[in-house]
């Protein structure tokens, strides 16, 4: 234990001592980085009590870091004793913080996961007393189907930890007030500080200047969560990374995509590599096409002023979709090890051709009238300009250039205001060679290849389609789902995404965030298109709200000889 806390400070003091801002950026207790498997291990090893203790309270997957102290280690009884976590939420009065971080961050409360000794406090330019904020946040929290009992009091003890500050973004000064109340609720201890930028993304980095200088943590670590998006293009978000760089070392922050901690997305691998009936099949020589399709059945509402600097391309398939491919496309990583993953993950999108403008095409949604109620275009929002042509929709083909995926069409598409809302990953295989059935089939061959498919949301599932015989004196084949449907299998609420990746963040594990080489390769793929899409002004297709999209898309996808799966579905 003494070797352990004596090593990891050397080391901190080593990063500190590179850091341009040593005296002001002080100790982070980059756990992941002095003891890279010791961090899985050890949260390995409390998932392993977690488990043990779920079957006592139903426990989402850590442990209880609040009341199951005696199952712990000695190590870990006295790091909890003394010290402390303050979760700063900066941009607290807004949409995003209501919506997912405060509830995800009761959750955790909830499940005990969140250390004996912390505080939440709320950062914004609008002025809320401590009640006020409880009030705002105490509207948004909602309990586990499974064990409301105490939700009431469960509520009320979250909410007393939470507390307000109000200040300017860029005002050092006010941070430097917010760094005497975090002390106040410290109370000497050994202090962890996580910073989550739930803000636009243009006074990210004044947050981050005065938070570093004026309120990072002086003997424990201190990490900032920074939401997407992480630019517009590559140039701007390596000068974001540049910037954000001045005041923090890479190991302190934790660049967030939501998508990575979807609990369907992190069994992607488990499914990989933990069957032998899938890995052999992972590749060029089996599979012939592989799609990710987002959808929402709702449009840009609210946030028109947002999505019209960024559009689809870049709010969700740079990254929520690249993300996935990366997982799905990556070769088997040395260890569970966050920079083992994370360099495959490097390695396969710096393998792949950047996305070319004739791969790609591109629809706006527009007013719609259905059963009587009006659907507004997207160019109706007041915050969207009349001449709008950001993309609400795009598809496109994209390729990997190695052994495993030459030749190998990557589909993906994403849009707002569709027929429906789903978020899925579909793996078409090939013909079986010379297939006996050939006659048996009621339906056209190419119907009737195998087909995974990972439904990561809604109604979660993972379901593979095989042929096989109608049951009778004949012999007519038919296609059926070999079905893993989790709400039957799991009969439990699955954890939102925030709350994993909220939780992975105080335990230092950077597996589910995206590394500054990451980003820059995922944004290669993409700028250039990106770039002549605007500079060619290229129209998007008009397509009616609540509809399937533009048929610019199946064009697409029957270029390469494909035809998008859930349409076939439906
Ligand atoms: N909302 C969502 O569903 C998602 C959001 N995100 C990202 O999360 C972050 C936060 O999103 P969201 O909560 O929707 O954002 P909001 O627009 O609601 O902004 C959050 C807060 O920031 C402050 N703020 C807003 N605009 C400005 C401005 N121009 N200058 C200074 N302060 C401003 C406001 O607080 P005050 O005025 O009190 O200071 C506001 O309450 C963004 O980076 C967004 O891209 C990512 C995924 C989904
Ligand atoms: O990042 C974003 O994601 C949401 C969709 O997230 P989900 O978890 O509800 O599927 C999307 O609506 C938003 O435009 C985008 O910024």
């Amino acid at each position: 234990m003494a070797t352990h806390t004596m090593i990891a400070h050397s080391s901190s003091s080593a990063l500190a001592a590179s850091s341009p801002l040593k005296e002001t950026l002080p100790l982070f207790t980059t756990r992941s980085l002095t003891f890279p498997r010791k961090s899985s291990f050890s949260r390995l090893r409390l998932r392993f009590f977690a488990e043990k203790l779920s079957q006592l309270d139903s426990s989402n997957g850590c442990a209880s870091l609040q009341d199951s102290g005696e199952h712990l280690t000695e190590e870990h009884d006295t790091k909890e004793e003394s010290s402390t976590l303050s979760i700063t939420v900066v941009g607290a009065s807004g949409d995003l913080a209501k919506k997912k971080i405060f509830p995800a961050l009761f959750a955790l409360f909830y499940e005990g996961c969140l250390p004996q000794d912390f505080s939440v406090f709320g950062y914004a330019r609008t002025k809320l007393t401590h009640e006020e904020l409880r009030v705002m946040i105490s509207r948004t929290l909602t309990c586990r189907i499974d064990q409301r009992e105490n939700c009431v009091d469960k509520m009320d003890q979250f909410l007393k930890r939470c507390f307000y500050h109000s200040g300017q973004y860029n005002s050092e000064d006010d941070f430097a007030e917010l760094n005497t109340k975090l002390k106040e609720k410290e109370e000497g201890k050994l202090s962890n500080r996580l910073y989550y930028l739930s803000i636009p993304p243009n006074i990210f980095v004044d947050v981050v200047r005065c938070a570093s200088l004026r309120a990072s943590s002086v003997n424990g670590w201190t990490r900032v969560i920074v939401e997407k998006p992480f630019g517009r293009d590559s140039e701007s978000s390596g000068e974001l990374t540049r910037c954000l760089k001045q005041y923090l070392t890479e190991e302190q922050i934790f660049r967030i995509d939501h998508y990575l901690g979807k609990e369907l997305v992190e069994n992607l691998s488990v499914l990989r590599f933990s069957n032998l009936v899938f890995e052999p099949l992972w590749s060029r020589n089996y599979i012939r096409n592989v799609q990710l399709i987002f959808s929402e059945d709702f449009g840009t509402e609210g946030r028109g002023g947002y999505f019209d600097q960024y559009g689809i391309i870049r709010d969700i398939m740079q990254n929520h979709l690249l993300q996935i491919l990366a997982l799905f496309a990556m070769e088997t990583p040395v260890s569970l090890d966050a920079e083992d993953i994370r360099s495959e993950k490097v390695k396969v999108l710096r393998s792949m051709k950047p996305l070319l403008l004739q791969d790609m095409i591109v629809g706006q949604y527009k007013g719609h009238s259905k059963g009587g109620k009006a659907y507004p275009g997207y160019t109706d929002d007041p915050t969207v300009p009349k001449n709008s042509l950001t993309p609400t929709f795009a598809a496109a083909a994209m390729f990997i250039n190695n052994a495993r995926w030459d030749g190998v069409p990557f589909l993906m598409k994403a849009g707002k205001a569709l027929h429906t809302r789903g978020a899925e990953i579909r793996v078409q295989f090939r013909h079986v060679p010379g297939n006996l059935y050939k006659k048996n089939f009621a339906t056209d061959l190419d119907k009737a290849t195998n087909e995974l498919v990972i439904r990561v949301q809604p109604d979660e599932g993972i379901y593979l389609r095989i042929n096989n015989k109608v049951p009778g004196l004949g012999m007519r084949l038919d296609r059926s789902d070999l079905n893993l449907l989790y709400r039957s299998r799991y009969p439990r609420e699955i954890p939102d995404a925030y709350e994993r990746l909220l939780l992975d963040a105080i335990e230092g594990e950077r597996r589910l965030f995206i590394r500054s080489d990451e980003l820059d390769a995922a944004w290669d793929l993409f700028t250039p298109a990106l770039k002549e899409l605007e500079q060619k002004k290229i129209v998007p297709e008009l397509y009616p709200y609540g509809s399937r999209g533009p048929v610019g898309a199946h064009y697409l996808a029957s270029k390469y000889n494909v035809r998008w799966g859930d349409l076939e579905d439906a």
